[in-house]
């Protein structure tokens, strides 16, 4: 029995019963984006989180069936590019099954450190370099070290929860 199977027996819990769960869950949503040898890709993603601020790292969670995972893989950099409101078409295009020229074409981009897409408007761009890749279930865990990031604090946030985006409003200025 492999080790899959063996953590399939010891939950009850369905694929289906974890979603509906994790449904519940509000997440800031995110397109990461890479340029390097193996070439251009981006997809969006709510599975991203903060892990150390010494040395600055978060990490991203990709699925290997994707598309975009042997892009990633190879380039080993990567830009987590944090999404603002009004950023929901953006996100659904970066969201599977779109050609990736077209996705890129629907907004500007720059580059800081790595060359990998920088997104024009994000709330926030972390450019990083991959450190380490932890495969887990059907996913990839990419931690992700920052050498460079900017910021926007002008613009509100955007939230994926229930199944749908939600706008977050920044505190009034106090
Ligand atoms: N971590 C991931 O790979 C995520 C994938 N998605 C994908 O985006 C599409 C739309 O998602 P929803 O409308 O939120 O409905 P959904 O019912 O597919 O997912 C509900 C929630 O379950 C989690 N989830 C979904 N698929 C997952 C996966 N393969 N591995 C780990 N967690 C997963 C996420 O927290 C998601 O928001 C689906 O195709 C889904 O697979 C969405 C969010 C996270
Ligand atoms: C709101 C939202 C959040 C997503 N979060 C993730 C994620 O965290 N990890 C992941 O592997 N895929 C996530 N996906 C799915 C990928 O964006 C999608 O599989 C990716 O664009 C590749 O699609 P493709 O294989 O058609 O190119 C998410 C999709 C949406 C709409």
């Amino acid at each position: 029995m492999s080790l899959h199977e063996i953590a399939a027996h010891a939950t009850n819990v369905d694929k289906q019963a974890f979603r509906d769960a994790m449904a519940s869950l509000g997440a800031a949503v995110n397109i990461i984006t890479t340029n390097g040898p193996a070439g251009r890709a981006g997809f969006t993603a709510s599975a991203v989180c903060s892990v150390t601020d010494a040395p600055p790292t978060l990490l991203v969670c990709l699925n290997r069936s994707a598309s975009v995972y042997q892009v990633f893989r190879e380039n080993r950099q990567l830009c987590v590019n944090t999404l603002a409101a009004g950023h929901e078409t953006l996100s659904t295009l970066f969201g599977g099954k779109t050609p990736m020229p077209e996705r890129f074409i629907a907004a500007d981009w720059s580059t800081l450190a790595t060359g990998s897409p920088i997104l024009s408007g994000a709330l926030a761009s972390f450019d990083c370099k991959v450190s380490q890749m932890v495969s887990v279930g059907t996913h990839d865990i990419l931690f992700c070290e920052v050498l460079a990031l900017v910021r926007n604090d002008e613009s509100h946030g955007l939230a994926w929860f229930d199944r749908g985006y939600h706008h977050l409003m920044r505190q009034e200025a106090r």
